[in-house]
């Protein structure tokens, strides 16, 4: 669905590339995250596959189109939602999504349907400049799905929205994956990557350091430990083992055998120590 081989881009034409030799495929029904800290070059990226920017160096094909000769077409295959919400102020909600579907050249979504997807309903015919930042950004991502993209560019879809609200959309996310959307997903959310994701790809300085699906870097990375709460001799004693040394999986087995497990759990290691382990930076 996405293919970009040996992709730079800088911004003032010199050597000081904000992308800098980006390569990456995405499968039809993935859903592929991009994560990096602010200024990794993640939206530039997304801006050139989406016809944002110009591509300067690379290639680039996105459903099927080469980047170089964008055809209005492609846009009837993609959707966009971007982190800045960009909806017209002086139209009530409904308004712009009845705006919006006049551009495509393919059947549309029906804008009340899309409204009440995203918990907008009652609110519709509400100036838009009187929407809070977190109905803008709902009203956003509404309008990014009026013309079914098989293509879903989603940059930060819960930034700044309340965990009920974040939840419904993370639904709606995975609902759309599973009618075989395939879906670009820019965040600096390790816990949305890894809820949502298929693959994740690491950028840091403009640079992809790897990628692969959380759960392979989990195994990968993970520390294989196990943290076993037990009673002994009327007190709560807290203690981990390893499972791959063999003494250690042995004092595992002696615990449960001969006390009373309170809690068990294994640790695995959370996405952002795997990227702060792979690149020596943070998320933030
Ligand atoms: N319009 C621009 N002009 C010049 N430099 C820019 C421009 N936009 C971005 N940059 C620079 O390019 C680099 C990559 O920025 P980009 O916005 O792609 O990062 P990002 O990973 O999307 O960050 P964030 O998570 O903060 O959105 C940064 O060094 C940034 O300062």
């Amino acid at each position: 669905m996405i293919k970009v081989k040996n992709l730079y881009h800088s911004y003032n034409n010199d050597d000081n590339y904000a992308v800098n030799d980006v390569n990456f495929e995405i499968k039809k029904g993935e859903i592929f995250g991009f994560l990096g800290p602010s200024g990794a070059g993640k939206s530039t990226t997304q801006n050139i596959l989406v016809g944002l920017l110009q591509l300067q160096q690379g290639e680039v094909e996105v459903a099927g189109y080469d980047i170089k000769h964008i055809k209005n077409k492609m846009f009837n295959k993609i959707g966009m939602s971007f982190e800045q919400s960009n909806v017209y102020n002086k139209m009530s909600g409904i308004e712009n999504l009845e705006f919006y579907r006049k551009l495509f050249d393919v059947e549309t979504r029906d804008p009340m349907e899309l409204i009440r997807l995203v918990g907008l309903d009652g609110k519709e015919n509400v100036k838009a400049e009187r929407y809070s930042k977190g109905m803008k950004h709902r009203l956003t991502f509404a309008r990014s799905m009026i013309n079914n993209p098989k293509m879903w560019f989603l940059d930060e879809p819960t930034t700044g929205l309340d965990p009920a609200i974040a939840s419904n959309i993370k639904d709606i996310i995975k609902r759309e994956n599973e009618k075989g959307v395939t879906i670009f997903l820019t965040t600096h959310n390790m816990y949305i990557a890894d809820e949502l994701c298929h693959r994740v790809a690491f950028i840091v300085d403009g640079k992809i350091r790897l990628i692969d699906s959380p759960k392979a870097l989990k195994l990968k990375y993970g520390e294989k430990l196990v943290d076993v709460e037990y009673f002994k001799s009327g007190q709560l004693i807290k203690a981990h083992f390893s499972t791959v040394f063999e003494a250690e999986k042995e004092r595992l087995i002696e615990v449960i055998k001969n006390y009373d497990i309170q809690t068990m759990h294994t640790k695995e290691a959370t996405l952002e120590e795997i990227f702060i382990k792979v690149t020596g930076r943070g998320l933030v």
